[in-house]
């Protein structure tokens, strides 16, 4: 080999293994990493419960998205529910396998509305803030995730502020935001969604037959027209710029006991049923009649768990 050649060679592996020992200590974006669709699936298998509709759509949602390396648009992801039904819990799963660090990484940003939007009479500077925000970060890593949590208390017209880099452009000001993710987090709907799954149980037939057409459309039309969903009459929805929404089911009596024994689990103990009844019975239950949901789904079960 000739010399050049040689030098050439020699200084394209240098570059190579400099990038990936660099990559080992600090965090690369990781633009062409696959989804591990099986370990996303069990993952959600595994931990997240009574949520048929929401596992079976993200891991379609993520792994088509994930697979396709032209995407037209980037993914957008509409979950909503009533609290504590496992929104976060799953924004958090969908992260981590996304990039390594999960919520901790560089290229996952949360926006949570009452902390980091809480003045109406500022939605201008939000709104600039959050495009120079975006643009900045996914110039920077193509493949950002971004959550907006408590949608329904985001003041009407913020999210507006991004519906261009939403849309099916290749391009904007040099910027390409195809490969990135936005996931909106909303409490909005939940009440359709009860709605729903009572009707279901009030004529005898299973949760796990609800169907995403049984809701899809109905939280489309609804978020739409609440003007406390942060998505009131938004141009997101108008044109059609959220690929999923997606319904979060009011957890029962025996998806609570499921979050203490996992909770268990978590910290080491050994599953102890007694424990395991204590708690859920500490939590309430709706409608007064039936009792057949817990009002906050799983979300204080571990304080509770704390003080018995
Ligand atoms: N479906 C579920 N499966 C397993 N664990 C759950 C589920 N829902 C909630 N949890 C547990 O309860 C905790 C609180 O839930 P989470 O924060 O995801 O609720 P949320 O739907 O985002 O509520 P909110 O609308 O109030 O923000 C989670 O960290 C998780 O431990």
């Amino acid at each position: 080999i000739e010399p050049i050649s040689m030098a050439i060679a020699v200084g394209a592996a240098s570059i190579i293994t400099g990038y990936f020992s660099y990559c080992r200590f600090a965090e690369c974006c990781p633009e062409q990493r696959p989804l591990n669709a099986t370990a996303l699936q069990l993952a959600l298998e595994e931990k997240l419960f009574g949520q048929h509709l929401a596992t079976e759509v993200i891991l379609k949602a993520l792994t088509s998205f994930r697979n396709n390396d032209n995407p037209k648009k980037p993914l957008t992801l509409s979950l909503h529910g009533w609290a504590g039904t496992g929104k976060n819990f799953v924004s958090q799963i969908v992260a981590e396998h996304l990039h390594a660090k999960g919520l901790k990484s560089n290229f996952v940003h949360l926006f949570v509305s009452t902390l980091h939007f809480p003045h109406e009479q500022q939605i201008t500077l939000y709104q600039d803030q959050l495009r120079k925000w975006i643009r900045g970060n996914v110039s920077a890593c193509a493949s950002s995730v971004f959550i907006f949590d408590e949608m329904d208390k985001l003041h009407p017209g913020v999210i507006d502020a991004i519906k261009p880099f939403l849309d099916y452009y290749e391009q904007l000001d040099s910027v390409s935001y195809r490969k990135a993710v936005f996931i909106f987090l909303s409490n909005a709907g939940g009440d359709l969604i009860t709605q729903t799954a009572l009707g279901f149980w009030r004529a005898g037939r299973k949760r796990e037959d609800i169907q995403l057409k049984d809701l899809e459309p109905v939280l489309s039309v609804g978020v739409f027209n609440n003007k406390h969903s942060g998505l009131w009459r938004s141009g997101l929805i108008d044109k059609n710029l959220i690929d999923y929404f997606i319904p979060f089911l009011p957890l029962e009596y025996s998806h609570v006991k499921m979050c203490v024994r996992a909770e268990m689990r978590a910290r080491g103990a050994a599953v102890d049923e007694d424990v395991v009844t204590r708690v859920a019975e500490e939590m309430t239950f709706f409608p007064k009649d039936e009792k057949i949901y817990s009002d906050r789904g799983c979300k204080t079960v571990q304080s509770r768990l704390d003080i018995l």
